[in-house]
């Protein structure tokens, strides 16, 4: 069985996070595995509090998973502040495993922030280079890029200026613009676009989680990374249209193993 870790933040509502992510990973019928770098008192509607696990903590997750088991795959989600992000890319250099997706989460769907705006210089200098993948939504290719984006030629400019500070991969999502959800993946040499139809629903809450991890789980699976992302497209997409009125505010996408099979039948 295919081995997939999720380095992230604890979302205790279920919709988001490191909880998204475990349930991504099992609907994809790989071995979820989780380090929590922060503890997150959230819900559909509110972030009440965050709690970040010590450095050495978060190093001593990550060693303990290595030392034992081999990792065909990591998503790297919340990172709040440059102390974790320091921990977390030392770590990610030494045992250099194979297919790094990293979501590079700023703001929970509620506008409640989950990054240091002051960090960053830090995910730009020490965990964006370690990506084979990155995954901005648009405010966050805003931030790194340091363009405004108004279109998808924005969104293709972008990806160009974010790839060329390390990553290998970007793929920038549409989810925060208007009109079809379309995403822009830039491989340093072409733009492939992955385009669905914008589902019209509050209820969006970890979205970004359920992507990467659906990713990095295609990617564990021995899928190239093209159709890695068209499979995780579908995936979330399904995940959305089958999401939940769960909570007073953005209710989370839906996870389980007959839908995903039964949507990419079809
Ligand atoms: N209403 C929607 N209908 C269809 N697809 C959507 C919708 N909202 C988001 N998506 C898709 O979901 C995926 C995640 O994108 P999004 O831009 O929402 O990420 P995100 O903002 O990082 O998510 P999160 O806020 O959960 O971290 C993308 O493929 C995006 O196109
Ligand atoms: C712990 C954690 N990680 C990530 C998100 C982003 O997800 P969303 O923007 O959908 O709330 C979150 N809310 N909580």
């Amino acid at each position: 069985m295919k081995k997939v870790l999720s380095i992230a933040g604890s979302d205790c509502s279920g919709g988001a996070g490191i909880q998204a992510d475990l349930k991504t990973f099992s609907a994809h019928g790989v071995f979820g595995m989780s380090v929590i770098v922060s503890v997150v008192a959230e819900n559909t509607s509110r972030v009440i509090d965050i709690q970040d696990v010590k450095p050495d903590m978060i190093e001593k997750q990550i060693d303990a998973i290595f030392e034992d088991i081999d990792v065909d795959a990591v998503k790297v989600g919340m990172l709040s502040q440059p102390d974790c992000m320091k921990a977390v890319a030392e770590k990610l250099k030494q045992y250099a495993p194979a297919n790094v997706v990293i979501d590079p989460v700023m703001y929970a769907k509620n506008g409640c922030p989950l990054m240091n705006p002051g960090a960053i210089d830090t995910l730009i200098k020490t965990v964006l280079p370690l990506a084979d993948l990155l995954t901005p939504n648009i405010p966050e290719a805003e931030k790194i890029a340091g363009i405004e984006i108004n279109n998808v030629e924005d969104m293709k400019k972008s990806a160009v200026e974010i790839y060329k500070m390390g990553c290998k991969n970007v793929l920038v999502k549409g989810g925060h613009a208007t009109g079809n959800a379309l995403d822009i993946l830039f491989d340093g040499n072409k733009f492939y676009s992955f385009d669905a139809q914008r589902i019209e629903t509050k209820n969006t809450h970890g979205t970004g989680c359920t992507y990467s991890s659906a990713i990095a789980s295609n990617l564990a699976l021995g899928f190239e990374l093209q159709e890695a992302v068209h499979r995780a497209k579908e995936y979330v997409t399904i995940a959305i249209q089958h999401s939940l009125s769960i909570g007073k505010g953005n209710g989370p996408t839906h996870h389980f193993y007959e839908l995903y099979k039964n949507g990419l039948k079809k």
